[in-house]
């Protein structure tokens, strides 16, 4: 018990390192595109599965109630949380279109598309994104996996940010910690110091 707590933190503070040290620049220019996005009146459609999903009604709180700063509401909606639409949608069509159809009925092209996915291989994660690019809108995953590329994902979006390990539970730790870090970079970028 006590090596999988201690393998558990190495890897989790290696996983951190890793991404740091190959995308510092790209977690910078997401911030940027969200920042563009919430000044010019777009809104962030947040979706992924299991985990993930559960980083998208997260970060779609942050935005929507606050992070650090009590300031107006900024415009994010996750597309994990609605049980009707899901289901019904997963039902009578496939489950590989419950996001992307969320998004025709919602995305605009001033609007961005955040799409997370521990393996960059998830198929609605996928068509998610690719309808947000018909429309016009900005796209941009998170994304993980050894190879650094961010799979499928990381090729079709604008700006992907990829955690080079193998392990899910340590992109995952290392996407929330990211995702925090997006929340309070546009936060203090569009409110300051309030
Ligand atoms: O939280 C975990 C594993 O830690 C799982 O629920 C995990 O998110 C699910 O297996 C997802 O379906 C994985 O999908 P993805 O991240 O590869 O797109
Ligand atoms: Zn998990």
């Amino acid at each position: 018990m006590e090596q999988i707590v201690s393998e558990g933190l190495i890897n989790s503070v290696m996983a951190k390192e890793a991404f740091v040290t190959e995308s510092r620049k790209k977690l910078i220019d997401l911030a940027c595109l969200m920042v563009v996005t919430l000044r010019q009146g777009g809104k962030i459609l947040i979706f992924g599965n299991g985990g993930s999903a559960a980083d998208a009604q997260h970060m779609a709180a942050e935005f929507v109630n606050r992070f650090l700063i009590n300031r107006r509401p900024l415009a994010a909606v996750a597309l994990s949380t609605d049980t009707s639409i899901i289901t019904s949608i997963g039902n009578d069509f496939s489950f590989d279109e419950i996001f992307s159809k969320q998004v025709q009925a919602l995305g605009k092209p001033e609007d961005l598309a955040l799409g997370i996915s521990t393996s960059g291989s998830s198929m609605n994660v996928i068509k998610g994104i690719e309808v947000a690019k018909e429309i016009g809108m900005r796209t941009a995953v998170l994304t993980g996996g050894i190879a650094g590329d961010g799979g499928e994902l990381g090729r079709i979006s604008d700006i992907f940010l990829n955690v080079p390990t193998a392990k899910t539970q340590h992109i995952q730790e290392v996407h929330l910690w990211v995702e925090h870090l997006l929340c309070e970079i546009v936060e203090r970028e569009i409110f300051g110091e309030e």
